[in-house]
């Protein structure tokens, strides 16, 4: 069988997006590994799937899927990708689009500078359902919020926030964020055992109120040039800990995206809003 893609990136976190709009689209674990794999397939961190959607008021549906084959509910990068895709292929003429994900409907708007702007939703704290397991742990709280600690491997430790943005967050503050063991580091927080369902692991460097720096170890796909619900997670968490205001603009090895979160004066239940770019890079064709 051959399938068509588009290849794109959004701050040079990369993606195949297939469209399944008119047919269906059903790909094995075995066939989303293959067409993620680096070197035997196209490569990419994740595989975007753009559904039709027969719920009114909801545009699109969307399915995401990390590149080790496994659905998850929420890509922040991917979804300003899958709003730049469905306006450039003639999709839709709306310059605002709600789709619909495994857990949420999030709206997006193209700017007039080509960037995308996406209302989020609403953090959750809640640890059962980010989810997390806590029994047993003494939570450091700070300003109101907690930081938990994890046990690593050969005596190591870390001490993370934890959250969810439709998809499980673990954010750990560091000095430099250039030089952390993020390859060490990430995986062991990714599969600890306190997160049944694995977890993005967060590496933040506050560089002042309204500036960052961030690398994220993905569940599913490992470190990535930068994670949108990452950067999300990471500034809500920041925010809740007292160490940025409701605007920052966060640097990752891939480019910047600025985030805001107004929780703090509106309500924990206020959107966060992430802006930032979303490219094509080109299509082709894979056998599989
Ligand atoms: N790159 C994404 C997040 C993709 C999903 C994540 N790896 C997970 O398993 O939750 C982003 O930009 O948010």
């Amino acid at each position: 069988m051959k399938l068509r893609f588009t290849k794109m990136h959004g701050a040079g976190n990369d993606f195949v997006v297939l469209d399944a709009t008119q047919h269906p689209m059903q790909l094995t674990h075995e066939q989303l590994r293959h067409v993620a794999d680096r070197r035997f397939g196209v490569g990419c961190d994740q595989i975007l799937v753009i559904e039709s959607s027969r719920t009114p008021g909801v545009d699109f549906g969307y399915r995401i899927f990390n590149a080790d084959g496994s659905e998850v509910e929420h890509c922040g990068n991917g979804s300003r990708c899958f709003v730049r895709y469905v306006v450039d292929k003639g999709l839709t003429d709306k310059r605002t689009v709600r789709v619909q994900t495994v857990n949420k409907i999030l709206e997006l708007r193209l700017r007039e500078d080509g960037r995308v702007t996406v209302d989020m939703g609403a953090p959750i704290f809640d640890l059962p359902q980010v989810p997390f397991q806590p029994e047993g742990l003494t939570p450091r709280a700070l300003n109101g919020f907690d930081l938990w600690p994890l046990a690593l491997g050969d005596g190591m430790a870390c001490e993370v926030a934890v959250l969810s943005m439709g998809n499980p967050h673990a954010v750990q503050r560091v000095e430099d964020v250039d030089h952390a063991p993020v390859g060490l580091i990430g995986p062991q927080v990714e599969g600890h055992e306190r997160f049944p369902r694995r977890v993005n692991a967060g590496f933040l460097q506050i560089v002042s109120r309204s500036e960052v720096k961030l690398r994220v170890f993905e569940r599913g796909s490992g470190e990535t040039l930068a994670c949108g619900t990452g950067a999300c997670a990471a500034v809500v968490a920041g925010i809740r800990l007292g160490w940025l205001d409701e605007a920052v603009e966060v640097h990752t090895h891939g480019g910047d995206l600025r985030i805001e979160w107004a929780g703090l004066t509106q309500g924990l239940e206020a959107s966060v809003f992430m802006t930032g770019p979303a490219q094509t890079v080109f299509e082709g064709e894979i056998e599989l």
